[in-house]
């Protein structure tokens, strides 16, 4: 999938997204932002739901406002707001959303099988919705994705309202599901794609801040993370002068870590950033850039 120069603009001088840029073959990439940069707007989009107003998006060398179906056989599309019909169970949602996709009789059930052996929940299949866990709900929402064994699977924040646990099997589904097909994944918490991220798009204020890997992400923040020991009473003063990426009580103090272009202060150590830490460091960046 490669984008050229994608723009689009709710109104006439509305927010939106401007002049974003890529190249990107198999694997996970993971979309991260604070809220309102532009994530949902830029999956809407690539998901043909909304057409660019400048630029391009092109699939296999084809620009996708052109023909866009030529993707969407190809798209699986969890959206944000995904939502379920409490009364039907697993296998009857399924059942409905492969009809709907044109997948019928012997074929259509090896599919919704295989889709829900996938997510781990074919032993809950005749479980009504209503009672699935937020997590569970999730994976349906994954599993519908998947009917028509997309190559390109787009999930906006999947994460929303999981606890820990679901999180993490979330997260190495997603990495299972990738061995053979682009994810793109949005959220706005770092960890989500911290271990399965194969590239990384940073949006801030409708742009975007970054494009590459972990390592070239990490390596953007090297000699820009600081840590030192200050007094509780000073925390205020540090948050208002810097952009502060940890605060940690200890019994002598709070170790504090500020993302800066220099020292903040003498006792400021250099210390090697966390995907955490150049996160904060790009969207510190962004927002002196604005
Ligand atoms: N339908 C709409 N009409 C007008 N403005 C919109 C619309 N949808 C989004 N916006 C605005 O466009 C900007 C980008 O929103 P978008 O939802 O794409 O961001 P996001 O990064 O996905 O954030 P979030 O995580 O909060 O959904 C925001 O300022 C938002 O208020």
């Amino acid at each position: 999938m490669q984008l050229n120069q994608v723009g689009f603009r709710y109104g006439r001088s509305g927010p939106g997204i401007r002049q974003i840029s890529w190249q990107q073959g198999a694997g996970v990439l993971g979309l991260l932002g604070p809220n309102g940069a532009g994530k949902s707007t830029l999956m809407r989009l690539l998901a043909t739901l909304v057409v660019p107003q400048e630029g391009q998006i092109l699939w296999n060398g084809h620009d996708v406002a052109k023909k866009p179906d030529a993707l969407r056989h190809e798209l699986g599309y969890l959206p944000q707001d995904f939502g379920v019909y409490a009364a039907l169970n697993a296998w009857e949602f399924l059942e409905f959303l492969a009809a709907v996709k044109g997948l019928h009789g012997a074929k259509a059930k090896a599919r919704i099988e295989f889709c829900l052996q996938a997510v781990g929940l074919i032993e809950r299949a005749g479980d009504r919705l209503g009672d699935y866990s937020g997590g569970m709900r999730q994976r349906v929402g994954i599993a519908q994705a998947l009917l028509n064994d997309p190559s390109l699977l787009i999930v906006d924040e999947p994460t929303v309202g999981l606890d820990p646990d679901e999180r993490m099997r979330f997260r190495h589904l997603l990495t299972e599901l990738a061995a053979d097909r682009l994810i793109i994944l949005s959220t706005h918490i770092v960890s989500d794609v911290e271990a399965t991220a194969t590239e990384l798009a940073v949006m801030a204020a409708g742009s975007l801040q970054f494009f590459g890997t972990p390592e070239q992400m990490l390596a953007g923040a090297e000699g820009h993370v600081f840590e030192w020991t200050i007094a509780s009473t000073e925390l205020g003063l540090w948050r208002e002068k810097c952009q502060v990426s940890a605060a940690v009580r200890r019994p002598e103090g709070i170790r504090l870590k500020v993302v800066a272009d220099a020292a903040p202060t003498a006792a400021a150590q250099v210390v090697t950033p966390t995907l955490e830490d150049a996160y904060t460091w790009l969207l510190s960046k962004s927002r002196k850039g604005a």
